[in-house]
């Protein structure tokens, strides 16, 4: 097999690749992460929107290069910045009013709500908030929101045939391409004219700032056009919309399926936010770094249930040696992060919730640590996972601290079923 790997493979992934890959992560995750995040691997892309030219543009496809290197540093140093972010909280803090609002309504109806659900239509709130200022999903519809970004993230991930086989990529045999484009041209029909707007707003003479991310980046373009054009824009909201929605609310379903799953864990943050902030307080940005359980609550569930289990695919830029096995050139790779996270020569008792595993420990979620890369590592980490970071904590924190929460049918938290989404009904606690 080891021989057989050597040979010089056509362009695109190997799935024995993947798989042996998967096998030896499994084994020495510290070893080959750091491997794996270094200037070889860079990311693949999967042939999935080429007729309307996103992959030209796209932040999580392009490959190094200096287009991605100038949104990478937009990225960094404006739309993710502890600054821009301190500065857009009120954007965040009032859809967080608005999710316990409805959550409220549900409480007094003694109505079961679907955590997933709720944590996805947050998400998309929270992030449209934190984009432009405006409510994204009421122009699509919910239902077709969801639908629309899990088809692009189910595209993303999905091996397409394209890749093995070069020559059918006219064919589109699974349709990918299609689809994708479509549910892409949807969304811009949303974008396009939000952007249009803000640019005639920021014409006029009386212009007061939104401090949202649309006019950081129509400012940058507007002092430079080489760093961003609009048309890059809608092109980067795509990406972190498609990014961010559906990782962040599935950590947080999955978080809170693992807080009921374990009452005594529930406790232990109940306690911490009530000695904290109070009972029946919504949690703010800035209470966060004193709640280190809550802290380690969400580490322990990006752990167990890591949103992007395998991360984004990356494609060896040349041969390397991993684990005593040579990765060639052009092979798709996957990091089978769940793996790590469940590995019992990796964690102890791997398989158990115990967010106390983090209370005294330097372990963090930044990629420097390789037994735990949620977010990935590496120049191609997650540049979202400041925001994301926030969004969990503030929503988790509220969730749990202004409700008591209680399973559907009365079911005892052993029956659960860790994989099924969570639907419990809420009873309000009062500040
Ligand atoms: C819990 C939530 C999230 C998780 C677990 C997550 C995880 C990841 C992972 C594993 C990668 C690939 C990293 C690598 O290849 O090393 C990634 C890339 C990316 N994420 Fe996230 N993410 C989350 C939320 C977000 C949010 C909120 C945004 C933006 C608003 C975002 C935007 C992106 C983008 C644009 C990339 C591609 C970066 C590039 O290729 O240069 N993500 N994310």
């Amino acid at each position: 097999r080891s021989r057989k790997l050597n040979y010089k493979l056509p362009p695109g992934p190997s799935i024995l690749t993947i798989i042996r890959n998967s096998l030896e992560l499994y084994k020495k995750p510290q070893q080959t992460m750091a491997k794996l995040a270094s200037p070889i691997m860079h990311r693949t892309n999967p042939d999935i929107t080429t007729a309307c030219n996103h992959n030209n543009y796209s932040l999580v496809f392009l490959p190094v290069s200096p287009l991605w290197q100038e949104l990478r540093k937009i990225c960094h140093g404006n739309l993710f910045s502890t600054k821009t972010l301190d500065s857009s909280q009120d954007l965040r803090r009032k859809k967080l009013h608005e999710l316990l609002g409805d959550i409220r309504q549900s409480s007094l109806k003694g109505e079961t709500v679907d955590v997933g659900r709720a944590a996805f239509m947050a998400c998309i709130n929270f992030l449209s908030y934190t984009f432009v200022s405006e409510d994204f999903v009421p122009s699509v519809g919910d239902g077709e929101y969801k639908h629309i970004v899990g088809t692009l993230l189910k595209a993303t991930g999905t091996p397409n045939l394209v890749d093995y086989f070069p020559m059918l990529r006219m064919f589109d045999p699974q349709g990918i391409r299609r689809h994708t484009t479509d549910y892409i041209d949807k969304l811009f029909d949303v974008l396009d004219p939000l952007i249009e707007n803000r640019m005639k707003m920021r014409r006029e003479n009386d212009y007061a700032t939104n401090n949202d991310m649309l006019d950081i980046l129509l400012e940058i373009s507007e002092r430079s056009s080489e760093k961003i054009h609009k048309k890059q824009i809608k092109h980067l909201f795509l990406d972190l919309l498609v990014a961010g929605t559906d990782t962040t609310a599935y950590g947080l379903e999955r978080t809170m399926s693992e807080l009921m799953h374990n009452p005594e864990a529930m406790a232990k943050a109940k306690k911490e936010l009530a000695e904290t902030i109070g009972v029946g307080k919504v949690v703010e940005e800035s209470d966060v770094a004193r709640l280190p359980y809550l802290q380690a609550v969400i580490k322990e569930s990006l752990r167990m249930h890591p949103p992007a289990p395998m991360l984004l695919p990356r494609r060896a830029k040349r041969d390397v040696q991993v684990c005593g096995y040579t990765i060639p050139q052009g092979a798709q790779v996957l990091i089978n992060e769940w793996a790590i996270g469940r590995n019992p020569q990796v964690w102890d008792n791997a398989h158990v919730f115990s967010p106390e595993r983090f209370l005294h420990s330097d372990i963090d979620i930044k990629g420097r640590h390789f037994k735990l890369t949620p977010f990935g590592s590496g120049r191609r980490i997650c540049p979202g996972s400041p925001l994301a970071i926030r969004m969990l904590h503030l929503m988790l924190g509220s969730l749990i601290n202004c409700f008591h929460w209680k399973l559907e049918n009365n079911m005892d938290p052993k029956d659960m079923d860790l994989d099924q989404s969570l639907r419990a009904i809420p009873i309000p606690l009062l500040a």
